[in-house]
């Protein structure tokens, strides 16, 4: 995916940007507990469809980093997956 259907793409979801050639968000709950169901609920969808996150968390912060490694970058697949991601709030 160019760089320039990137940002074209990036226009459908606000809440995310591109950090280190990848597509990011960071989340902030309200406990642990919240956290970790969240993450619980990405890494369902992720098995479904077989498009997995790169992320980290310390308490109640979650970071999500997307890019396919098959593709060597952004894909649709990563877009996909995001909005997905936005739909769990
Ligand atoms: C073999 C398997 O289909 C691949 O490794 C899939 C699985 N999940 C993946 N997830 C992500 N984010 N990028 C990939 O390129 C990718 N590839």
């Amino acid at each position: 995916m160019s760089a320039a259907e990137v940002e074209a793409r990036l226009g459908d979801l606000p809440d995310w940007g591109i950090d280190q050639h990848k597509l990011f968000r960071h989340f902030v709950f309200s406990n642990f507990v919240d956290a970790w169901g969240f993450m619980s609920q990405v890494a369902l969808l992720a098995e479904t469809m077989n498009h997995h996150p790169e992320w980290s968390n310390v308490y109640n912060r979650v970071e999500i980093y997307l890019t396919t490694h098959d593709a060597d970058g952004i894909s649709e697949k990563d877009f996909a997956l995001a909005s997905q991601i936005d739909s769990l709030l």
